[in-house]
């Protein structure tokens, strides 16, 4: 595994990697919260298949029947392929194996993943999960590891009824030693970069509170202080021509450009704006079947494209390290939306730092951008961005601090 990360100039561990990893080893359910691109994925991948490679070749094990040892819950399709990539670096020359079950594809694909038995990893968006559940393709009490990644997204309301369901059927440990051997119960970790109200509620259910050791880096809900941010006020009709030089000078300079804006219809309209204009780019919106858009990202992160125009399904989790600016066409309606997509930039691993640009146009916006403005200057954390966590399990900053 150190081969693999060396390979891809990975040779130190992240702040967050560093604090979280020993107590996913020693068997500690773990909540993770770290500020976007500073390698969430890894901090749970890697022990988790330390530990299924482990067991694997363990002899207690050895006549056990095959079955899924971690499956891990992500809200996108697009975000399911990107954490199977990464697990499958490690994974193939371990004989380890990984599939995906995703939004926008049959029940016949879903039992297509099953089909050469169960696989070590499975990686999953929880609707295509549940469809899964029900026809017996995985069991989640046998699991040795269940991961919510993105948790902010899959703990709101439009997740959470699906989240509840799955939790309910996962056996959760409710201390390190629950961890081990035949008969052991799944070790939990939920990961995000912002953290809504009512979560610890929904953990309470399905184990000890108290087990849950909380990790939350000295960062969380801090902008980055190497991603430069610009608001400019325009009015609606100037938005277009601003967008247009902004996407000129980025093109000079080389960079590639994601730009957010809060509605399916206006990625559509601004697409054929652009179009008109003769901008070659490409659009990701949530309207758009998943395996298109994961397509469509594809072509982003090769470099067929350079500009793309997205809502705000791709500003959570997608790892690029090809954007230099995000440009918020619409100002984000929520600051864990500004986060987010401000997050798509100056990603840990990353040569440059980057920037944002936001296009201010409405006085309800002001307030908002105020918030962001001094938080920036001040280099201070959000305001209102607090963590029902923090008043709900035990803490252990990232700096090692309890
Ligand atoms: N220790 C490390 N050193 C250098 N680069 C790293 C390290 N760990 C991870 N990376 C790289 O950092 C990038 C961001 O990682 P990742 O996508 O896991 O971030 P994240 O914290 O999950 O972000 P988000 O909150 O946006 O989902 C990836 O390209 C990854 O390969």
């Amino acid at each position: 595994m150190v081969d693999i990360l060396s390979g891809d100039n990975i040779i130190y561990p992240t702040s967050v990697q560093l604090q979280t990893i020993p107590k996913l080893m020693r068997g500690h359910n773990v909540l993770c919260a770290a500020e976007t691109g500073t390698g969430k994925t890894l901090t749970y991948l890697l022990p988790v298949i330390h530990r299924l490679k482990g067991e694997l070749d363990a002899d207690e094990f050895r006549d056990a029947a095959p079955r899924t040892g971690c499956v891990v819950l992500v809200p996108s399709r697009e975000l399911a392929e990107q954490v199977k990539y990464v697990a499958k670096a490690f994974c193939d020359p371990l004989g380890m194996t990984v599939k995906v079950v995703g939004g926008g594809k049959g029940v016949g694909n879903i039992m297509l993943a099953f089909a050469g038995g169960p696989p070590d990893i499975l990686v999953a968006t929880p609707g295509a999960l549940l469809k899964a559940l029900r026809r017996r393709c995985v069991a989640m009490d046998e699991l040795s590891f269940f991961v919510v990644d993105e948790a902010d997204t899959l703990f709101d309301p439009s997740f959470a009824g699906m989240l509840g369901d799955i939790l309910a059927q996962t056996h959760v440990a409710s201390k390190p030693s629950e961890t081990q051997g035949p008969g052991r119960r799944a070790q939990l970790m939920v990961v995000g970069a912002t953290f809504p109200g009512g979560v610890g509620d929904v953990l309470a259910q399905v184990t000890d509170l108290g087990s849950v050791v909380t990790v939350t880096s000295k960062m969380l809900h801090f902008l980055m202080p190497h991603v430069k941010q610009t608001f400019l006020k325009v009015r609606g009709e100037d938005k277009l021509p601003e967008l247009r030089q902004a996407l000129e000078t980025a093109e000079r300079g080389g960079s590639a450009v994601l730009v957010f804006c809060n509605r399916a219809s206006t990625v559509n309209w601004l697409g054929y704006m652009l179009e008109d204009l003769g901008v070659a780019h490409a659009r990701i919106q949530g309207e758009m079947p998943a395996a298109v858009r994961a397509g469509v990202f594809r072509s982003f992160q090769k470099g067929l494209v350079n500009v793309l125009l997205c809502s705000d399904v791709a500003s959570r989790g997608l790892d690029t390290c090809r954007a230099r600016l995000v440009v918020n066409y619409d100002f984000p309606e929520s600051q864990a939306d500004y986060i987010h997509r401000a997050g798509r930039v100056g990603r840990a691993g990353g040569e440059v730092g980057g920037a944002v640009l936001s296009f201010v146009t409405h006085p309800w916006d002001v307030e908002l951008v105020q918030a962001i403005e001094t938080a920036a200057r001040r280099r201070s954390s959000l305001p209102s961005m607090e963590s029902a966590i923090r008043r709900s399990a035990p803490q252990e900053g990232a700096d090692g601090s309890s």
